[in-house]
């Protein structure tokens, strides 16, 4: 993985020795890459370059404040799911200005907030939530921009958990009714219509199925088009994978080409939403052997990170790739596993590994929903988080602290 390579024997993240690391902040820590995010975010700018398009940084996938930084400070914006997404846009100086909201379960005070912020558009996903939206501007004596995310019923061909786009989803309004609620939103004077938002998926690693929805999207277009409705953007969401093992994974102006031919003479302004192809590959979790451990059947690298570290393998059976260090001694098979007490406690299974007690292993691809999936089971705090530009370390986020784990609550009178 560029930016997280071996130099003489150890394992370096830029110009910064892992092992440095692990020896100045602990472990396990989430080492993120400075010079990787803005690579990533540059695939996307030159892909896009000379349209009219807007990235709008999936917060989900590393909220961290210092990341979403990096990326306000190259003019992106952010698509949010929640009001504390809102809430570290301001906190990591990005502009609400460029912020679309998208989640099918909005409440009334984050609707407020995002109408007193002046958020770019809300991705709104039923009826009965366009209704609810037009209610709560109403009370503001504000207009409430907004786009329907559609759901163009299109598999994306990726794991059924993080696939969004089929019938049986519970994302957005069915594509087919769409037109008749652009209708009934125009009649609303609390609502200004912007777009149409759609995103079927996540590891996507064919373009072919955006490409697709692509399509259907511009029928909608031009169907309301005819009805007198303009808008002044098509949101095609996030989606491109990674490289986690041995994928093919397109580069991403490839996996852009077909759904931008699909777009061309088009008017309206792309947007993107982006997460996982931004931060993915940018980041390594590091983490320290405990014990090795001979099973009857297997053997056991227990390490002092775990699934509440990173959920992905204990969730969707993910592969993340994992490395020692600094090889050393005999290589063996084990079961790489957590501290949890939980049988799906593990980083991965089977690995090749050269170590011994006591050193460092990395997990790579753990930039995207790696810390904002994380949890406190099993009374464990959270990593610490660095940020590597060059030759320097930055301390993003410090580990957390046992006693902040329990100080809101309160034993009984
Ligand atoms: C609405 C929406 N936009 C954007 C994303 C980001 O997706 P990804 O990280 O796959 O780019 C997601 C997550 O799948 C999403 O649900
Ligand atoms: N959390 C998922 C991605 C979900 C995308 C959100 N819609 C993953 O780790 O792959």
């Amino acid at each position: 993985m560029k930016h997280f390579e071996s130099r003489d024997g150890a394992l370096y993240a830029e110009d910064v020795a892992l092992e440095r690391i692990a020896a100045e902040y602990g472990t396990p820590t989430f080492v993120y890459s400075r010079a990787a995010l803005t690579e990533a975010h540059a695939a996307y700018a030159d892909a896009l370059a000379g349209r009219d398009a807007m990235l709008c940084y999936a917060v989900k996938s590393n909220s961290n404040l210092a990341i979403m930084n990096v990326f306000a400070r190259l003019g992106t914006g952010f698509d949010i799911v929640s009001g504390g997404e809102l809430a570290r846009v301001i906190a990591a100086g990005g502009d609400p200005a460029k912020v679309v909201f998208s989640g099918v379960g909005k409440t009334r005070d984050e609707m407020r907030a995002a109408l007193t912020h002046g958020i770019y558009c809300f991705n709104v996903e039923s009826e009965a939530e366009l209704h609810r939206l037009a209610e709560v501007a109403a009370s503001l004596g504000k207009r409430a921009p907004i786009a329907l995310r559609v759901n163009p019923d299109v598999d994306p061909k990726t794991h059924p958990y993080i696939s969004t786009g089929l019938k049986c989803n519970k994302f957005g309004v069915p594509i087919a009714d769409a037109h008749r609620i652009y209708l009934e939103a125009a009649k609303l004077p609390q609502l200004e219509i912007r777009g149409i938002a759609c995103h079927i998926g996540s590891q996507l690693l064919d373009p072919a199925p955006v490409a697709e929805a692509a399509g259907k999207v511009v029928a909608l277009a031009e169907a309301l088009n005819r009805d007198g409705i303009e808008l002044r953007h098509l949101d095609l969401g996030g989606g491109l994978g990674i490289r986690y093992d041995d994928e093919t994974v397109p580069a991403t102006r490839d996996y852009l080409a077909p759904l931008l031919a699909v777009l061309a003479g088009r008017k309206e302004r792309l947007l993107l939403e982006p997460g996982r192809s931004l931060v993915g590959n940018a980041g390594v979790l590091l983490s320290k052997v405990e014990y090795l451990k001979r099973g009857e059947e297997r053997n056991f690298a227990i390490i002092d990170a775990a699934m509440n570290d990173l959920a992905r393998p204990a969730l969707y059976d993910a592969y993340h790739r994992i490395a020692e260090v600094r090889p050393r001694g005999k290589a063996d098979i084990y079961d790489v596993v957590g501290p949890v007490c939980e049988s799906g406690d593990f980083l991965g299974r089977a690995r090749e590994l050269a170590v011994e007690q006591e050193d460092l292993v990395a997990i790579f691809s753990a930039g995207a929903y790696g810390m904002t999936m994380s949890s406190n089971y099993n009374t464990r705090a959270r990593a610490a988080e660095v940020m590597v530009d060059g030759e320097s370390v930055h301390l993003i986020r410090a580990r957390e602290r046992i006693e902040d784990l329990y100080a809101g609550e309160r034993l009984l009178p």
